[in-house]
């Protein structure tokens, strides 16, 4: 039987809403900016982790949930990090309207804690891509002997930083870089995943549900990228075949589900096709939704069981919680799932950056390696 947690809700005004992450510097932690509400929810200190098909929740006021992209993690990178669904025992919410501290614990004097800038000298490890050249051949012949039709790669990059990072200075970057992506960042000892997703995979409010398909990329730097991106025959098949994949996983468990137009989704540095998809369901959770959508072939492939086959093989590097669920749940049980992109991982002066891009068989393997470089900006651009 589990003790029921009542918390207490204390005012609390903050310039920063990152200073209350900041009080928490050795702590497990989770910091979440939800764009479309204008919200931070940091949550800090473990009270335990749950289980939210027995444990009832009503008490809790967010849970912080997080899928490894596989089931299972096999290097020690990302051992025992993340595939929890976690509660903590202090949280901060702010957003337009107001802001407050809620704890089950004696409150902590939480200070407001001046953020400073920094610019992070890193360098970065050998280039890979003759990986790079070598994984695309894989897809090829994959593609050649009729497999699958789609492969989502992705490219780790190793860089080291002359000093010790600091989060908050990240965190901030991210945020005044990405207005429209969750900016989310989660701390367990001494390692750090962090990043600006624009993908929503789910999101549910009661009984409605929403998911993205965001595939298909042209860099802003291109000239009319995101009208030439619209009517772009890669792009466009690249982008379907999400869409009707999402589509097929709804119906399956869903009610109703409409799929809204595609259009364009600007973000600093490129414009990704988006398709919208609503669906009402009032049986299954957040948390299973993510599971039965997880990964679409935005970041897996279709088909999904011969994608994640090929990646397991091929990929050199492991996942862990690049392109995998995160999100916030709260005591209703609604919430948002986005998926770990634009994302790294940072453990001590090291830090890991993920990027991928969906591959069909007529993309061309420079193109994409440039693609993932576009991508990678939004991490390496706030450091
Ligand atoms: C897999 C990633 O992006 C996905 C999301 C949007 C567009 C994508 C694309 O055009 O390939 C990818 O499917 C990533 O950023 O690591």
């Amino acid at each position: 039987m589990v003790e029921k947690m009542k918390y207490i809700k204390n005012d609390l005004i903050l310039k920063n809403p990152l200073s209350f992450w900041a009080n928490f510097p050795e702590s497990e932690r989770f910091f979440w900016f939800d764009p479309q509400k204008e919200e931070f929810v940091i949550g800090a200190e473990r009270l335990r982790a749950v289980d939210p098909d027995k444990d009832n929740l009503s008490d809790i006021p967010y849970l912080f949930h997080s899928q490894t992209f596989f089931d299972d993690v096999k290097g020690e990178r990302w051992k025992n990090f993340g595939g929890e669904t976690i509660a903590f025992k202090h949280y901060f919410v702010a957003n337009k309207k107001t802001s407050y501290y809620l704890t089950c614990d004696p409150p902590k004097n939480i200070s407001e804690i001046p953020l400073t800038k920094i610019k992070h000298q890193i360098s970065e490890k050998a280039s890979d891509f003759s990986d790079w050249e070598e994984l695309f051949q894989a897809i090829s012949q994959n593609f050649t002997d009729g497999k699958s039709k789609k492969i989502v790669a992705s490219r780790e990059l190793e860089f080291l930083s002359q000093s010790p990072f600091e989060l908050e200075s990240i965190l901030q970057n991210l945020l005044e870089n990405n207005p429209n992506a969750f900016i989310f960042a989660y701390q367990k000892e001494q390692r750090i995943f962090l990043g600006a997703s624009p993908e929503i995979l789910v999101q549910k409010n009661g009984n409605q549900l929403l998911s993205y398909a965001l595939a298909g990329t042209f860099p802003k730097t291109m000239e009319n990228a995101g009208e030439k991106l619209l009517t772009d025959p890669k792009n466009l098949l690249e982008h379907e075949i999400v869409v009707q994949k999402i589509k097929k996983n709804l119906l399956e468990k869903a009610e109703s589900v409409k799929v809204g137009q595609t259009g364009l989704m600007e973000l600093k540095n490129v414009y990704h096709l988006r398709t919208l998809l609503t669906a009402k369901s009032s049986k299954s959770s957040l948390i299973d939704w993510g599971k039965h959508l997880h990964p679409t072939p935005a970041l897996g492939g279709e088909p999904r069981h011969e994608a994640l086959t090929f990646l397991r093989k091929h990929e050199k590097h492991e996942r862990g919680l690049y392109a995998a669920p995160l999100g916030l749940i709260d005591n209703e049980g609604n919430g948002t799932l986005i998926v770990g992109i634009r994302s790294a991982l940072i453990n001590e002066q090291k830090l890991y950056a993920y990027a991928g891009c969906g591959i069909i068989p007529s993309s061309d393997a420079l193109e994409e390696f440039n693609e993932t470089k576009v991508k990678l900006k939004t991490i390496l651009e706030a450091l």
